[in-house]
């Protein structure tokens, strides 16, 4: 028996301390595995399992179709934002289900008699497809290829005089490899993926992307569902239209359903997650946001299959100021898991991680998956273009509740209802550019992967089980010890991550 040292979970979180991931650190374990035999593998629901515990936010700056498609082709989840027309949110899970291969090209559609104006307009997509509508809702007729409509002399034409005819297309069935494979051998610059089922083109992969796809850490094992489609999920509110809007997304094959509220601990979520479960038996629901075992206990009984977690904690969230309510992160995921786990119900982390390092604590004081928002926001699959601030690429993040977010919600889902008082509860803001999350993501679970060896646990299950058998050992760091767990007294650095 080892001589006693630091604090189990259960004696730290129990001394009327908020702590939040940076607050407290983890006692290293033993280690007897190789950094590879680290499985992240876990639970989003009871019901969806993922391969990687990450699941992107449902904010109008984080999650759309680009977005669900990358995290779900990682093996992690995206939950698609409601702050729109319920036909639109519909549409950008039809489209990320329809996709097999990660890509985020914008693809531009003319109609045969229209003419391409300026090379501006192939800002997005290296070519523009014709189709009989001039959107993607027809059959694929031509494409203009942007170097050819730079060669022509009469600019003003309607394409149909000198787009190509008998453009290759591929199933977009295909996966990366076979996509991929096609193009090279054919020696193209671009291929559209067309539905075997009615010829739209669903995407266009380029030489570009086969390279760039290609230099990235290979993909792990995808998030799936029984049709082989990538698992999407969507968020909505919890208001008498959000039950129609319900019946959109579920057409449109939404896998699980986030009930999106800061404190999900209402009858109005209760009466939401019993009226999704008698209307679609075989959707998962996750309910929230919750801090406290209390809250927890109400929305286990009424049903969830998962509890999302944090109040107050998420980088552009005003709400403990505002409110005063809320929880430090580090306790509220313990707090809530530690109910939890008794109901087999997966908690989600949800907010405060900016650093891989939050992604162990988090999943070691119980979490199965973890939520993030700032920490994908910058990334080249997030909604949004980027811009260039005193030399930095920059992309626009706000939160839900801010002022921008609630008047441009307010317009798409009450139809400009604006009689309501509005307080902001979050701020607009802007994140750093992270590159392509199919390369962000890899090297992050690497590093969550040495921070597991470092525990001794090879699993998320086994650092359950050193959280509740008391092995896990933590304490509470001083600011001096936060100081000290950074980089501190030098003249210069550089900080690169990978
Ligand atoms: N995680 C966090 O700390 C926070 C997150 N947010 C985000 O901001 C967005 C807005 O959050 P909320 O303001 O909590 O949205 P919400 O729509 O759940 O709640 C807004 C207000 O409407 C009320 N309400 C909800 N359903 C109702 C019904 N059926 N009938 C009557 N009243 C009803 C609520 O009680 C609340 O007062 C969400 O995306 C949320 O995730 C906002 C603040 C904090
Ligand atoms: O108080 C808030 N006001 C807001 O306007 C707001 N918008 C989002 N969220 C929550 O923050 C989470 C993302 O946090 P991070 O950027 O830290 O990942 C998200 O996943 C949400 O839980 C908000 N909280
Ligand atoms: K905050």
């Amino acid at each position: 028996m080892a001589a006693e040292d630091g604090f189990p979970a259960e004696r730290l979180f129990n001394q009327g301390f908020s702590y939040t991931y940076d607050d407290v650190i983890c006692l290293p374990g033993y280690i007897d595995f190789s950094t590879d035999a680290v499985n992240l593998r876990t639970k989003l629901t009871r019901n969806i399992h993922l391969s990687l515990p990450c699941v992107s936010s449902p904010m109008d700056t984080v999650t759309e179709s680009s977005m669900a498609v990358a995290m779900a082709a990682l093996g992690g989840i995206g939950i698609v934002h409601y702050n729109n027309q319920a036909t639109e949110q519909a549409a950008f899970i039809r489209s990320a289900k329809s996709r097999h291969i990660p890509l985020f090209a914008d693809l531009i559609f003319k109609s045969p008699s229209d003419s391409i104006d300026s090379a501006g307009e192939f800002a997005t997509s290296p070519c523009i497809f014709v189709t009989q509508s001039g959107n993607s809702k027809s059959k694929l007729l031509g494409v203009v290829g942007k170097s050819d409509w730079e060669k022509l002399s009469d600019k003003d034409a309607p394409v149909s005089n000198y787009m190509f005819e008998s453009t290759v297309s591929a199933p977009s069935s295909y996966t990366f490899e076979q996509a991929a494979t096609f193009l090279v051998a054919r020696k193209l610059d671009y291929l559209p993926l067309v539905s075997e089922r009615d010829g739209e083109v669903v995407d266009v992969f380029t030489k570009d992307d086969v390279e760039r796809i290609q230099g990235y850490p290979a993909l792990g094992m995808p998030s799936l569902d029984k049709d082989g489609n990538f698992l999407v999920g969507a968020a909505i509110g919890t208001r008498e239209e959000d039950k129609l809007r319900l019946e959109q997304l579920v057409k449109a094959g939404a896998d699980v359903v986030v009930l999106d509220s800061s404190q999900g601990n209402s009858n109005y979520q209760i009466e939401m997650i019993k009226f999704v479960k008698n209307t679609y038996p075989e959707l998962d629901v996750i309910a929230g946001n919750i801090v406290t075992s209390y809250q927890a206990q109400n929305l286990i009984q009424a049903g969830v299959d998962a509890l999302r977690v944090g109040m107050g904690s998420g980088s552009i969230c005003t709400t403990q100021e505002v409110c005063a309510v809320g929880r430090g992160q580090a306790t509220a995921v313990y707090k809530v898991s530690s109910v939890a786990s008794q109901s087999g119900v997966p908690v989600i982390a949800d907010g405060g991680i900016s650093k891989s390092g939050h992604i162990v604590k988090a999943l070691t004081l119980g979490a199965s998956t973890v939520m993030m928002g700032s920490f994908l926001a910058g990334s080249s699959e997030a909604p949004g273009a980027y811009e260039v601030q005193g030399g930095r690429r920059i992309k626009k993040y706000r939160g839900m509740g801010s002022l921008e977010a609630m008047t441009k919600g307010s317009d798409a889902r009450y139809l400009g209802d604006t009689s309501k008082l509005k307080v902001a509860q979050g701020v607009v803001g802007a994140v750093a550019d992270k590159g392509s999350l199919l390369k962000l993501i890899p090297y992050t679970m690497h590093a969550v992967k040495q921070g597991f060896q470092d525990l001794g646990a090879s699993s998320i299950d086994s650092a359950h089980k050193l959280l509740r058998s008391n092995e896990l050992r933590l304490e509470v760091r001083t600011g001096a010890a936060q100081i000290e767990g950074g980089v501190h007294d030098l003249v210069y650095y550089e900080k690169k991550s990978f």
